[in-house]
């Protein structure tokens, strides 16, 4: 059996600290590099890997775990990928050292290398989050263990000189441990020669990677991160753990029973019917059958609008299963017709969902635009599309918040929905769109004329501001910060919500996309809320007729304060997914600098 290793605190961290240095990857393959030894990366990386580095008898190499037993004893399609990988491989390096056929040894080292990448390798993401390659990093950060509650995540870095300024917080807080044993600290010597640290100003090819802290973490805990997407439900990010890495997570999170509040959210399923009680979701069978059902349903609409692009199509299948749920009669489940399963808001189909309507709502409203700019139909439709796609990116904010609530390490995602939603919202404040109102109801010209830059509730700007020049936050400040956010974008909300996704069915059935609590008391509810607003800025868009321009001025009026309440929850929004974005990559980090740029941009405008 081979000997695990496992990363631990070296002293108390508070979240939002970089816990390693700038480290430089052993072995990086972009994808569709004419660099690149072998058109597979995975098999590029293991060659580069092999070139500087032999395997150890105890099936290591570069010190990483290579898992080549588990990976290859089966006898399954992974195990006959990484033989016929393997082979590929030893031919390679048998042409490069003028042999005609590798031996079984180059063979053997092919396979180490091989399973050595499959389990170590990381997928590289450049500044906009596009995967441009696949890394596999030394034993700092490959002796890092998963969990699905981690304290850590990791962030890459593409320039290669290191200013002291940037990195002065930078130093390795983590020692090497052997796993699920007393043993001593790993020696030094063992483990790290330096040569994976970035120094000063030395040019080296590929990216670095930085850890980061998410949790506060006490002296001897082991720190972790995520190897697959937290906001999946447990049987789904165990299959892929277990298909991947073969090994089953028991972390605190997956061994929780019953499961977790956000584990159970996650997967839920709602049911009504005339002639079928509500516990017929608890037969493993139905759940399953259901489950499979609604999978398919939104994943190919998903995948159809990835592959064929129409996002008009994709709206409405995706909208069609988020009202109808599944309604028709379920094969071997006989006699019981009229069962309706619906989609719970937090189920993670019902997130998927969120965020490709809100991308698929955006592409169209820019479609549209692009197409007949100058029809004012078409202007009007362009504004009602952002407006929707700006609804769909605050429900996925607010519904992955809840989450966040129960579960910090989800973090990350948080402040992507966040910053998502704040920009979706002032883009929409930014539509030409605004201006008909103020000419139909003929106040003001200058429209907006209520907005204010700075929140008079709440100083999460300036706050921002300071965490941009200092780099961290507090644990202590993190939490007043989420605090008053909350009680702000509630509050902005309220005012809103209903102006926002006024005219579309689905998105009118949420009463509040921020407040989830009440949720999961109210079982097999159809809505998704229990509050009730009634909204003064709710307008209809009839605004054209002649009779009515009393209406208009009405309407005017509220669509100016309207898009004030929307330019301040933009505002907020994006600001704090900034604040979070902070904590998990730093104050120097793409994301961290875009929202102040996008900030300075909308002060100068006000
Ligand atoms: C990148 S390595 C992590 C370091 C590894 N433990 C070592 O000894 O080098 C990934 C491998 O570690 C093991 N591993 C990581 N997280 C685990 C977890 N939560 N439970 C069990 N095994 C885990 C699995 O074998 C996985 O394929």
């Amino acid at each position: 059996m081979e000997i695990e290793m496992e990363m631990r605190a070296t002293e108390d961290i508070d979240i939002s600290t970089d816990i390693t240095p700038p480290l430089i990857p052993l072995s990086f393959s972009p994808f569709n590099s004419s660099l690149n030894i072998h058109p597979s990366p995975d098999l590029s990386t293991s060659l580069r890997l092999l070139l500087h580095h032999r395997p150890t008898l105890t099936g290591r190499i570069a010190g990483l775990l290579s898992n080549r037993h588990k990976l290859t004893s089966q006898n399954d399609q992974l195990s006959h990928r990484i033989r016929a990988d393997a082979q590929a491989l030893a031919a390679e390096i048998a042409k490069q050292c003028g042999d005609t056929e590798p031996n079984d040894c180059v063979l053997e080292e092919a396979i180490v290398a091989l399973c050595a990448v499959l389990t170590n390798a990381v997928e590289v993401q450049d500044n906009e989050g596009r995967n441009i390659g696949v890394a596999v990093f030394g034993s700092t950060f490959s002796w890092i263990n998963h969990s699905c509650s981690p304290n850590a995540c990791y962030r890459f870095t593409f320039s290669s000189s290191h200013s002291s300024s940037n990195y002065s917080e930078s130093k390795l807080r983590i020692a090497p441990f052997f796993r699920n044993s007393q043993q001593a600290q790993v020696d030094d010597g063992v483990w790290c020669d330096g040569s994976e640290f970035a120094k000063e100003g030395e040019q080296s090819y590929g990216p670095r990677l930085i850890v980061r802290s998410i949790k506060r973490i006490k002296k001897g805990e082991e720190v972790t991160v995520a190897y697959t997407d937290l906001l999946q439900p447990k049987a789904i990010r165990q299959s892929e753990l277990w298909s991947k890495y073969r090994f089953n997570c028991c972390c605190k999170r997956c061994s929780a029973l019953p499961f977790t509040y956000v584990d159970h959210a996650l997967q839920e399923i709602s049911v009504s019917s005339h002639d079928l009680s509500g516990s017929c979701l608890n037969s493993n069978f139905i759940r399953d059958m259901v489950d499979r059902r609604l999978n398919e349903d939104i994943d190919d609409a998903i995948s159809e609008y990835l592959s064929v692009g129409d996002p008009e199509t994709c709206c409405k299948k995706l909208e069609k299963v988020l009202i109808q749920g599944l309604n028709d009669q379920l094969e071997g489940f006989e006699g019981k017709s009229n069962s309706k399963f619906m989609l719970h808001p937090l189920n993670h189909l019902s997130l998927n969902a969120y965020t490709t309507l809100a991308s698929a709502y955006k592409v169209r409203a820019s479609n549209s635009l692009s197409v007949h700019s100058e029809v004012d139909q078409n202007q009007l439709e362009a504004f009602d599309l952002s407006r929707i796609s700006a609804a769909y990116s605050l429900l996925l904010a607010g519904s992955t918040h809840h989450l966040f609530n129960y579960e910090p390490s989800l973090i990350a995602s948080v402040a992507n929905f966040w910053m998502g939603a704040g920009e979706s919202l002032l883009s929409l404040t930014r539509s030409s769109r605004w201006s008909e109102f103020v000419k139909v109801g003929e106040v003001a010209s200058d429209l907006f004329s209520v907005t204010k830059f700075k929140c008079s509730k709440c100083s999460l700007i300036d706050r921002f501001r300071t965490c941009i020049l200092n780099g961290q936050i507090r644990s202590a400040d993190f939490e007043n910060m989420s605090n008053e956010f909350l009680r702000c974008v509630s509050d902005i909300t309220q005012k809103v919500w209903s102006f926002l996704v006024n005219g579309y069915h689905f998105l009118k059935s949420c009463k509040d996309p921020i407040d989830f609590s009440l949720l999961m008391s109210t079982k097999n509810s159809g809505t998704m809320g229990v509050k009730a607003h009634v909204n003064k800025t709710d307008i209809s868009y009839s605004h054209g007729s002649e009779n009515c321009v009393q209406i208009c001025k009405e309407q005017a009026y509220y669509a100016d304060h309207a898009r004030a309440n929307i330019f301040q929850l933009g505002l907020h929004c994006l600001v704090y997914g900034g604040l979070l974005a902070i904590i998990c990559y730093g104050h120097n980090s793409h994301l961290a600098c875009h929202v102040q740029t996008i900030l300075d941009h909308e002060e100068s405008f006000v």
